[in-house]
């Protein structure tokens, strides 16, 4: 499973990918304004940030096929090769995914909430198909039996698309879907924080290097203690 983080402020994506292994970055309209900058020019600095082989996932803004097409082509020639075209996954949508994937621009179809819509980005080309788990467990249903559900009907019908979970809570529902194999995972910073984020991991870690100093000193570790 691909591990993507879901923000765009570009200093809280460079503390995780200081720490994290990190495959790349998406961002929604709303995670923009969220940064309050303007898009295209943090967007630039994601970017030059994580070089040109990452995935940049960006979404498109125009509410017709056509409109989205432009955005699509504005989004590519703005950002460079290895950025995906998020498309809503609605009826102007998938017109606009057909049209792109003959231009062999890379899609990430969006706004998932059901498996039928999944279904049908993926018939239209889109290499990856993002469900809101944690939003579809918000109307009632179960987010993570859905994103399972897309994920087989992937496989069982031999299409290509793979899953780009998104919108995630809580690390348990990340590491149900890394159980089941899924194609990748967008998570907010704190969330991907939050993953190992656990006290008895802590104390160990706490304990093995007090230890360590009661026999050597304090402040000593493997590289500065005296030999003799
Ligand atoms: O692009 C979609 C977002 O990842 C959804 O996440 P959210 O439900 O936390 O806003």
């Amino acid at each position: 499973m691909k591990l993507l983080i879901d923000d765009a402020h570009i200093d809280l994506i460079k503390k995780i990918c200081d720490y994290y292994p990190v495959d790349g970055v998406t961002t929604n309209p709303s995670i923009l304004a969220k940064s309050g900058r303007q898009p295209f020019e943090v967007l630039k600095e994601i970017r030059s940030f994580i070089g040109k082989d990452a995935e940049l996932h960006v979404q498109v803004v125009a509410k017709d096929a056509e409109g989205m097409v432009e955005d699509a082509h504005r989004i590519v020639k703005e950002l460079g090769a290895n950025t995906y075209v998020k498309v809503p996954s609605v009826p102007e949508g998938f017109k606009a995914m057909k049209i792109l994937v003959k231009g062999n621009i890379n899609i990430t179809a969006t706004a998932i909430y059901t498996p039928m819509q999944a279904f049908l980005a993926a018939k239209c080309g889109a290499s990856y198909a993002a469900p809101y788990v944690n939003r579809i467990d918000n109307m009632g249903f179960n987010g993570i039996q859905v994103t399972k559900q897309i994920h087989d009907i992937f496989k069982n019908n031999n299409l290509k698309t793979e899953v780009l979970a998104a919108s995630f809570k809580n690390s348990q529902q990340v590491l149900e879907l890394c159980e089941y194999g899924i194609g990748a995972s967008t998570i907010a910073p704190d969330i991907i924080e939050g993953l190992v984020k656990n006290q008895a991991i802590t104390s160990a870690v706490d304990d093995f290097i007090k230890d360590f100093e009661a026999l050597t000193g304090e402040g000593k570790t493997m590289s500065n203690y005296d030999l003799y």
